[in-house]
């Protein structure tokens, strides 16, 4: 039976699986990473795809824009058989230093979202990544010679409500860029026993109304997701 949302059989979900927000990234990265990509869900534009990276099995999977969405996902890519969740997304930079086209391998993530918040009833917590696919992402970052941070993201729900001076704040507490989902896929992985992590490239600075120019922003994408491939594979 298909879960509730993400409308796949047990079988057409690899157990290695990129996680972007946008649905054409993931199109985008079947049709150019995967061999032989078969879409095996299309239900409220989620796409998700699997195919093989060489050889072995890899799939593609929305998560929409936030933490309630990617969690729903997140869960139910874990009930059709997903074991390695890793996201690949793009983030808006708070620290000077991150230039658009960078790449930022999570260390962990504030958990500023609601979704987060729910799952804990409360608890102060402090989600990060599995610590093998952490270091396989650094590693590959490094060894492919991206430029690349290494770091606390903070995930938010409202894209628009931070302002410069408040990611200003939490760049005192080493905050290097803000997404939307990083926290609660941490938590769920940790809470249902799989491993996830997240790699970002920069798209724009936070409180900057235009994101990268294209071809920046594509490159960066282009090396995220050599990088986050190359990474499944040691894990
Ligand atoms: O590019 P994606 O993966 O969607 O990630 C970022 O972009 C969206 C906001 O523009 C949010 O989902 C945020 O986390
Ligand atoms: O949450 C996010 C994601 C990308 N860019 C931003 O400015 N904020």
């Amino acid at each position: 039976m298909s879960p509730i949302h993400v409308r796949g059989e047990r079988g057409q979900v690899a157990e290695r699986v990129l996680l972007p927000g946008d649905p054409g990234r993931a199109e985008w990265i079947a049709k150019t990473f995967l061999e032989d990509p078969v879409l095996y869900t299309s239900y409220r534009g989620l796409l998700g795809f699997t195919g093989r990276y060489k050889g072995r099995p890899v799939s593609v999977q929305t998560t929409g824009m936030g933490a309630p969405s990617a969690s729903i996902v997140a869960e139910e890519l874990i009930q059709l058989g997903a074991r390695v969740l890793l996201r690949v997304g793009t983030c808006g930079a708070v620290d000077g230093a991150l230039a658009p086209g960078d790449l930022v391998v999570a260390q962990g993530a504030v958990p500023l979202d609601g979704a987060t918040r729910q799952y804990l009833e409360g608890r102060p917590y402090a989600p990060v990544p599995n610590p093998a696919l952490f270091r396989a992402l650094w590693a590959q970052a490094e060894a492919k010679g991206y430029p690349h941070h290494v770091g606390l993201v903070a995930t938010e729900d409202a894209f628009y409500a931070t302002t410069p001076e408040a990611a200003r704040a939490w760049a005192r507490y080493g905050v290097l860029a803000f997404e939307m989902e990083a926290s609660a896929l941490f938590l769920l992985g940790r809470m249902r026993g799989v491993r996830a992590g997240a790699l970002l490239v920069v798209s724009n600075r936070i409180g900057d109304p235009e994101l990268a120019p294209p071809e920046v922003l594509q490159e960066g994408v282009r090396r995220m997701v050599e990088v986050a491939l190359e990474a499944l594979l040691e894990v």
